[in-house]
């Protein structure tokens, strides 16, 4: 079986296309697969000398039909006859990561060529970009009701081309004007098990009963299309991160207790018993504030967006620490939660 791997630098791809010697014993295929992919260039390994002979063949890439035996079959045209033949695909596709140029290579003779060459791409994302790049990753956490949201939606109208927010999948059921696949992927116990079988979560967690994950692919393929990707998690997804890469991870906290209750009840859509989970909740995540590299008082929506917008920057990206106003008002809002909680509800106190 012949084998050769086909490896052209992207300026000089034209120009070698243009000058392929027909005694080349290969066959190549310019292409444009996502946004960040400039050129990818793939050979057959064919399974007689006479298929390889076969020049400046078309490769239908997106139907490739597998066989048993692993090896592919491809319906290659040079412009004059079709021609069915079976093989194994070497690759490399060039793209633009960030603003630099990346070749990744990758062999296949598996079953699944498409999961194969994602998994490739994306393990080559995570290794050799992201885990160098954190600043173009951030983490944001926060209770319930602080307004995670509100600062992220301020983000993407103050800089839409800048960043991407990473859609989480999850097992519980959509909320009144959530939309699939914009709000969270649906899914159902099932799917999501299968996933994780499969290894497609940058992390995921159990909270109230129900799944919430983050797929790679959700993170890596927005990072490579040149953005910068905010991931809304709770606590023990971040933790999960951070055991996996440095990324810089923000914890969004409210100016006080009082305003954290005011902001839950006054989304209006709150009832009594799920604003009580949702502080019973706020009471688990506060013991990990401190394992966030920044601690962040959401007390105007615009400063507060200032401020995890330069986190992005590269000189902010090991900035952390947190001062003595930001530890007392978790005290404050910490005993807060446990007083309402034991107490019954703020009505008592004459607030609204
Ligand atoms: N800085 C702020 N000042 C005053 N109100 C705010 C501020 N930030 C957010 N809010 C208000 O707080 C409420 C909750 O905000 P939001 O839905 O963004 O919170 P969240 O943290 O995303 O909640 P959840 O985790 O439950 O989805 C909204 O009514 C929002 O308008
Ligand atoms: N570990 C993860 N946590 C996530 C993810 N997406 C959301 N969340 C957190 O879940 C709770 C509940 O969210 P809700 O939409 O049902 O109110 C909240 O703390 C989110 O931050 C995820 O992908 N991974």
């Amino acid at each position: 079986m012949s084998c050769t791997k086909l490896l052209v630098r992207n300026d000089i791809y034209d120009l070698y296309v243009k000058n392929l010697s027909t005694l080349d014993k290969g066959a190549y295929y310019r292409y444009r697969w996502e946004e960040s992919c400039i050129k990818a260039t793939l050979l057959l390994h064919a399974k007689t000398e006479l298929e390889v002979e076969e020049i400046n063949w078309k490769y239908e890439l997106r139907r490739p039909l597998f066989e048993k035996d692993n090896l592919v079959e491809f319906d290659f045209d040079n412009g004059n006859k079709k021609i069915r033949c079976k093989g194994i695909i070497a690759g490399t596709d060039i793209y633009r990561v960030h603003g630099k140029i990346e070749e990744i290579e990758y062999d296949i003779c598996g079953k699944d060529y498409e999961t194969f060459r994602e998994k490739c791409l994306y393990k080559h994302i995570a290794e050799k970009y992201i885990k160098e790049t954190p600043e173009k990753l951030l983490i944001i956490s926060g209770f319930s009701g602080v307004g995670k949201g509100t600062i992220i939606h301020q983000l993407l109208t103050d800089h839409p081309e800048k960043y991407v927010v990473s859609v989480s999948s999850t097992t519980r059921k959509p909320r009144k004007g959530e939309v699939d696949g914009k709000s969270y992927h649906f899914t159902t116990r099932k799917e999501f098990e299968e996933l994780v079988s499969r290894d497609e979560f940058l992390e995921f967690s159990e909270y109230a009963g129900e799944y919430y994950g983050t797929l790679k692919k959700e993170v890596y393929k927005n990072y490579f299309e040149g953005k910068n990707v905010i991931i809304e998690i709770d606590s023990q997804g971040a933790r999960q991160i951070r055991k996996q890469q440095k990324i810089q991870s923000v914890f969004l906290i409210p100016p006080s207790f009082d305003e954290l209750l005011h902001r839950l009840k006054n989304s209006g859509t709150e009832t009594e018993e799920s604003i009580r989970r949702r502080l019973k909740r706020a009471l688990v995540e506060i013991e990990h504030v401190e394992e966030y590299g920044v601690i962040l008082v959401n007390d105007s929506v615009e400063g507060t967006a200032f401020v995890v917008d330069a986190l992005f920057h590269p000189a902010l990206k090991h900035a952390c620490g947190c001062n003595e106003r930001e530890l007392n008002i978790v005290k404050e809002i910490r005993e807060g939660i446990i007083r309402y909680l034991s107490n019954g509800n703020l009505s008592d106190r004459g607030i609204y």
